[in-house]
C-alpha cells in the first residue's frame, strides 16, 4: 500500500521538528515535505503532500490554513491561539472544499485530553473551578490554548448544570491576580524555564476540593496524537476541534514502550 504523504510546517520549532521526526519514523507515512518561516508553501504543492502538521505560531496559521484547504491539503493544526472568529473563517474556507479535512487539537498527548473530558465531567459537581497552566518560558500565547478549552468545557457543563457565576468576594487587588476570566473560568499562566506543559484543574465545593493534574515532560509526548491524526484526518472531512473525536474506538499507541 502506497504511505501517506505528510508535510511538516514549523519544522524547525520545538514540537515541529519532532513531529518531522516521528513522521520520518513512521512506516506508513512519508514525509515529503519539512519547511519553516523562510519556506514558499508551494513546496506543499510541489512535493504531492495530502497531509499537513501545521505547528507554527498564532499569527502564521491561518495562513498556511489558508493556503493548505485551498490546495486540497489535508491539515493537521497543533499551533494555538483560536478564537470562534477564527474557527468561523476556517469552516468557510472548508465549506468550499467540502473533501478536505482539518482538525485543530489544543492538545495531541492523551493525558491533555483526558483532563479535558475529565474536568467537564468534575464541573457540575462543583462551586468553585479555577485552571493554572504552567509552560515553558519561550511560549508565545497565554492563556495556553488547552487551558483556555478547559475552561470553555467547564464553562459549558457548568451553565448546562444551571450553575450561576462563582462566588468571587475579591474587591481589592492588583490587576491580574484573580488570572484571566475565560468565560467565568479564572485562568492562570505561570511561565517558567525549564518546565514543558502542565495544567492542574482546581476545583471546590463543601469541604473538599478536587486537582486534576497533567504534566507533558516531554515533547514525544505529542507525537502518537500527531500521528493518529495525520492518517484520520483524510477520512474526516471538514472542520473537527479536539482529537478526542479521532480516539473513539482507537486503541493506545505503545511503540515508544
Ligand atoms: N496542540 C499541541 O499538542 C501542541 C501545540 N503546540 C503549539 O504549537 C505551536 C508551536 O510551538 P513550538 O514548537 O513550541 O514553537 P516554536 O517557536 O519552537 O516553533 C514554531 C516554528 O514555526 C516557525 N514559523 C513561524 N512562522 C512560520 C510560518 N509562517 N511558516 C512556517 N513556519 C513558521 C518558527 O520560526 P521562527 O522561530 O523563525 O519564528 C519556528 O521554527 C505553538 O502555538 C504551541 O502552542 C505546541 C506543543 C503541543
Ligand atoms: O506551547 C506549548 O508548548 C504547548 N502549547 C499547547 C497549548 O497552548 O495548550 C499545547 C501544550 O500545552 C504545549
Amino acid at each position: 500500500m502506497s504511505k501517506l504523504r505528510v508535510a511538516v510546517i514549523g519544522a524547525q520549532g520545538r514540537i515541529g521538528s519532532a513531529a518531522a521526526g516521528a513522521v520520518d519514523a513512521a512506516d506508513d507515512l512519508d514525509l515529503v515535505a519539512a519547511i519553516d518561516r523562510d519556506d514558499p508553501l508551494e513546496a506543499l504543492t510541489e512535493a504531492g503532500a495530502q497531509v499537513a502538521v501545521e505547528l507554527t505560531h498564532p499569527d502564521a496559521v491561518m495562513g498556511n490554513l489558508e493556503f493548505c484547504v485551498g490546495h486540497g491539503i489535508h491539515a493537521v493544526v497543533g499551533t494555538t491561539g483560536w478564537t470562534a472568529e477564527r474557527l468561523e473563517q476556517l469552516s468557510g474556507w472548508l465549506a468550499d472544499a467540502p473533501d478536505t479535512g482539518v482538525l485543530v487539537a489544543p492538545n495531541f498527548s492523551i493525558g491533555a485530553v483526558l483532563t479535558m473530558q475529565f474536568a467537564r465531567q468534575a464541573a457540575r459537581w462543583f462551586d468553585s473551578a479555577e485552571v493554572i497552566e504552567l509552560h515553558h518560558d519561550n511560549k508565545a500565547d497565554a492563556p495556553s490554548g488547552t487551558a483556555t478549552r478547559t475552561a470553555q468545557l467547564i464553562a459549558a457543563a457548568r451553565a448546562e448544570a444551571g450553575l450561576g457565576a462563582q462566588h468571587d468576594p475579591t474587591t481589592h487587588g492588583l490587576d491580574g491576580a484573580r488570572g484571566a476570566d475565560v468565560e467565568g473560568i479564572p485562568v492562570h499562566s505561570v511561565r517558567l524555564r525549564g518546565l514543558l506543559a502542565h495544567q492542574e484543574v482546581l476545583f471546590g465545593g463543601t469541604g473538599e476540593t478536587l486537582t486534576i493534574r497533567h504534566d507533558s515532560l516531554h515533547h514525544s509526548s505529542f507525537m502518537p496524537g500527531i500521528l493518529l491524526a495525520a492518517r484520520t484526518v483524510p477520512g474526516v472531512p471538514g472542520l473537527t476541534y479536539g482529537l478526542e473525536h479521532f480516539l473513539e474506538g482507537t486503541q493506545p499507541d505503545r511503540q515508544g514502550d
